[in-house]
Order: structure tokens, then sequence, then C-alpha cells
């Protein structure tokens, strides 16, 4: 029930065409209902050989409910459908805007094809709750009053016979088809889910499932999960032939009591043959409402689990802090970074990450973040980006407390270039104005030149415009880096941080790049983020991380004269530099 109240506020912003749509679903089957109803009218009195005249208004509610049935049956679904897709794109809309903030730190809890089958089947599924549950069971509901109503008009002998029956057939057989469907449904979406986040896995690791000899066990992971989702499917279309078989019957069983108790009074001339006939039909009429209501019940279990699937998502998104505004916009621009006892970790039972991390980076900075694998660099930037909240100390950006800046211009501030860069099946140029989308064509190519870029660029069928699809596979891990870096200097954000930014490139053009990006960035914050020491002498200071903790801090000068950690690290470097020269 708290699912669908939830999933019911989308609805608020088209309440009144949602209603409009409801009214004429039941005009629709009320139009049904009365077709039915004078036909039968209109054979059984003909069959008494009545004038002409006594049958004018049967004939005339034949055509007016014939025409009429198809004018409301068409308005209607144009109306449904218009609310259909309104709601399809606020829901799709709701979907990104909770996305977005997850995804950076998320994405181990969120594989890619899970996002895949959330963001297109789910809300798929959750787009039939509105047309084909919450409209038909309103109808149904409409539908049952005014058959009862009109029956007990006729005569008090027959509405409890129609109350029964309708009930049983639009209540009580849905709720019955909804039980029975419950489990399987259940199974057959995260059967669907684990399906689509196999094969999109499969996909994208191809090479190395090739490699390792491994395409058989995986293929044969996505025929054992195609073969439950089709064996699943298979048994929620024998309930639902069940559902639509019992429904059947009470109807039938109404129509049989109906006539038990009407053809005596007929016979003894207490009432009339031609109104029994037009209650009967009018009792068949109405099983156009009960089959919709039981396509509904057979789909809500599929709509409330995508549902719940979806709406989980907001209880992630909360975790992220939002972010308020900042309102001295100067400080945007040159913004001093100050970490106050800041200890992090990802979850309540996992082990500090960060550990009372203190930092001063005043603006124009240029400082290294130095640590083995796995001293928390990362984390430490993601921190500052805030993917993730901080729970335990502060973070101060331009003096104000980060949880104050707002998401736009928190990202605006600062330029990252990850240590796995996204390049994206786009040509050139949209790869390279991603995030300098006024980069005229002059500045895509100066870019082009500080990374090295530009004579294979020029080389290329098209130059700026060649397709690097396929996320940019068919580039050299260089080249990717590179094209990455390019993009770091086509940026106007004051902070800039790097994560192994000379990484696949060799040693001279890594030197050649790195003195280009230091004069580049001399006006900015320039976060260096490394685990080798080599070549840092330009930093105006190298910050040592290691386990979660700020080991060691200083110019590079300093550093090298010490007897820490950083000594250390260098001085090993340097054995293995040697050992393999020699
Ligand atoms: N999303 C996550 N959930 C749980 N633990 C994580 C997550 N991301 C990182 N960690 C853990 O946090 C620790 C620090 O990781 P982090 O990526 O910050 O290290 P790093 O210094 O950047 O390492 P590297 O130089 O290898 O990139 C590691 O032990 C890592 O396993």
């Amino acid at each position: 029930m708290i699912i669908i109240g939830r999933l019911v506020r989308f609805l608020k912003p088209f309440v009144v065409q949602a209603g409009v749509s409801i009214v004429l679903g039941v005009a629709a089957i009320a139009t049904s209902i009365g077709l039915l109803g004078t036909a039968a009218y209109l054979i059984a009195q003909a069959a008494l050989h009545p004038s002409i005249a006594e049958l004018h208004i049967a004939i005339v509610g034949v055509r007016f409910f014939g025409l009429a049935r198809s004018i409301i049956r068409y308005l209607e679904r144009w109306v449904s459908h218009g609310v259909n897709l309104r709601l399809l794109g606020q829901l799709q809309r709701w979907l990104y805007r909770t996305l977005v903030p997850l995804l950076p730190a998320r994405q181990t809890l969120l594989p890619s094809g899970d996002v895949l089958h959330r963001s297109i089947t789910d809300l798929e599924n959750l787009e039939n709750f509105y047309v084909r549950f919450i409209s038909p069971s309103l109808v149904m509901m409409v539908t049952t009053i005014g058959m009862v109503w009109f029956s007990g008009l006729l005569s008090p002998a027959f509405w409890p016979w129609v109350a029964v029956g309708l009930v049983g057939a639009g209540g009580l057989t849905p709720l019955l088809v909804y039980a029975f469907q419950n489990k399987p449904t259940l199974r057959q979406v995260e059967t669907g889910a684990a399906l689509n986040t196999r094969i999109v896995e499969f996909i994208q690791g191809m090479e190395d499932y090739l490699l390792y000899g491994q395409e058989d066990f995986i293929l044969a992971q996505v025929e054992r999960l195609e073969s439950t989702y089709h064996h699943l499917q298979l048994r929620r279309a024998h309930y639902r032939g069940l559902g639509d078989g019992l429904s059947l019957a009470w109807i039938g069983m109404t129509v049989w009591l109906v006539l038990w108790f009407g053809i005596d009074p007929v016979a003894r001339g207490e009432f009339s043959g031609v109104l029994l006939v037009v209650l009967v039909a009018v009792i068949l009429a109405s099983s156009e409402a009960v089959s919709a209501i039981l396509q509904g019940a057979q789909n809500l279990p599929l709509a409330l689990h995508s549902a719940r699937r979806l709406l989980e998502l907001e209880g992630m998104a909360s975790r992220v802090a939002v972010g308020g505004e900042v309102k001295d916009k100067s400080v945007v621009r040159r913004p001093d970074i100050l970490v106050r006892d800041l200890s992090f970790r990802y979850a309540p039972d996992m082990p500090l990450v960060l550990d009372r991390i203190n930092l001063s980076i005043p603006f124009g900075y240029h400082i290294g973040l130095l640590g083995p694998s796995g001293a928390g660099k990362s984390t430490l930037i993601h921190l500052l980006l805030r993917f993730w909240a901080v729970e335990q100390g502060e973070i101060y950006l331009g003096g104000v407390p980060l949880a104050n800046w707002d998401e736009e211009t928190l990202h605006q501030t600062f330029m990252v270039l990850e240590q796995r860069p996204y390049i994206f099946s786009e040509t050139l140029r949209g790869n390279l104005s991603l995030g300098a989308p006024q980069a005229d064509e002059s500045q895509l190519w100066w870019a082009l030149e500080q990374v090295e870029l530009a004579d294979w660029a020029r080389r290329l069928p098209e130059r700026l415009n060649t397709w690097v699809g396929n996320l940019g596979l068919q580039l050299s891990g260089g080249e990717r880096q590179r094209l990455a870096l390019a993009r770091v200097f086509l940026s106007e954000a004051p902070v800039i941080i790097l994560d192994e930014p000379t990484v696949h490139l060799d040693w001279t053009q890594a030197t050649r790049i790195t003195g280009r990006l230091i004069a580049w960035a001399e006006r900015r914050t320039l976060i260096w983020i490394t685990h080798l020491p080599y070549g840092l002498d330009w930093l105006d200071e190298i910050v040592v991380l290691r386990q979660g903790q700020i080991v060691e801090q200083g110019t590079p000068q300093e550093l090298e004269q010490g007897r820490g950690f950083y000594t250390r690290m260098l001085n090993l470097a340097r054995r293995y530099a040697n050992g393999f020269a020699a």
C-alpha cells in the first residue's frame, strides 16, 4: 500500500487528465452495455411482432450507442495514452535526477546492466500500473455499482446475484490472480535484471572472457537465466489463463442465477421476458470491464516489484549530501581548500579508509597526493567532489562548508581526470568539447597540440568529426589518456585534479606533456595524484598518504632530505630504475 501511495504521487501533475480518462473509461463501458442492452431489447421485442413505432426508440438507441462507443473509446485511449506518455517522461526525469548524484560513487552497487534494466524495463512496467491498474480498477468499481443499481431497478430479486457475480469476477478473481502471480513475477523481474547484467558484462568483458576461455561458461549462465525467465513467463501465462476462466465462470454463474430466478416470474407474467433478456445481455457486456481489471491484476506484481526497485534508488541517493547555494560567487573562482579532522569509512562495518586528515590547499597551490595503492587518495578526492557524504570532520571550499555548495557550482569548480577516463561513443570533437562546449575550432586543435595528438587527428578520415565510437575502444591506451588530457586543457575550472595523468604514456612524452600542464595550470590549483615519487620537484607541496593517514607533508626538497616514507619510496624507485638500466 505504501508503494502504491508513493506511486500515485507521480500522478499529481496530471490528476485532471487522469480523472477525464477514468470518466471516459466508465462512459466507454456504459456505451458498450447500452449497445448490447438495446440490441437485446430490439431483438427480443421484435420477436413479439410489435408495430415498428414501438421499436423506434430502441433502433435510435442502438445507433446512438454504436456510434458513441467508438468515439468515446477513441477519446479515452487518446487521453489515457497522453497521460501515460507525460507520466513516463516525468518518471524518466525523476530516475535520471535520482541516478545522477548516485552513480559516481555507487557504481559498485549498481552494475551497468542493472541500471539499464531499471531505466528501461522497470520504467515500462511502472507505466502499466496507471493505465492497466488504477484506471481499470476505478472503472470496474463504478461499473459494479451501476449494474447493481440497474438490476435492482428491474427487480429486487436480481441485484444480489449481480453484485455477487461482479464482485467475484472483478474483485475476488483479480485478487487471486495477484496472489498467485506475486512470487513468479518477483522471480521473473529479478531473473530479467540478472540476465541483463550478465549480457552487458559479457559484452563489456568479451575480450577477457575469450582470452581466458570462459565464453562457454558465461554463455551457459546466460542460457540458464534465459530458460528460467521463459519458464516463469509460462507459469504466469498459466495463472492468467486460470484467472480468465474463473472470471468467465463467475459471469456465467450470474447469468444462470438470474435466469433461474427470472424464468418463473416471466412464466407467471410477473416480469417482462424482454427485460430479462436485456439484463442477461448487460451482464455479459460488463465482462469488458472485468477483462481490463484482470489484465491489471496480472501486471500489478510486475509494476510493484519494478516500483520497489526504482524507489530504493531514492533511499540510496538520500545518503549523499544535498547542496545548498554559494552566495559569494567570488569564492567560486579562487577557492581555497581546507580539510579538517576528516575520517571516512565506506560502510559502518568497514574499516576507516581515511583517518583524521587535516589539509590546507590555498588557491593556486600545486600539490602532490602521493601514496601506495589503496592509501585513500581517490577516496579523499571523491569526498571533495561530494560523491560520498562527509560524516566525520569537515571540508571547506572557499571558506564555505562543502555541504553548502550547490551541485552545479561545485562541478564547475573542479576539473577531474579520473584514473580510467571515460571516452564516449562520439566524434573526436564531441569528446573534446564535453566540458567546454564554448571552445572553438582553434582551441580544440590547440588542446590536441598540447597532448601531441594533433598530427594523429589530422590523419583521421574526417579529422575532428571522426567517430571515436564504441567507448573509444578503437584508440590505444595512450591515445585515450591523451584525449582525456586534452579535455583538461580546455577546461576553465579553477581547481584541476589529475589522478595518475601520465599513466600509459612513455617517459619522454609524459615529461613534455607534464611541463605543458604545469605552465597551463599556473593560476589554478593543481592536485596531482600519483603513487610514483618521480619527477615531482615542481610541486609546491607533497602530501604522503599511507593507510588513510597523512604520514608526511612538505616541499619535495624537504621530503627528500628527510628519512621518512617518501625517501624510502624514492630510493626504492631509483634502485628499480637503475636495475632496469643495468
Ligand atoms: N566504493 C568502495 N566501497 C568500499 N571500499 C572501497 C570503495 N572504493 C575504495 N574502497 C577501498 O578504500 C580503500 C582506499 O581506496 P582508494 O581508491 O581511495 O585508494 P587509492 O589510494 O586511490 O588507490 P590507487 O592508487 O590504487 O587508486 C581501499 O582499500 C579500497 O579497497
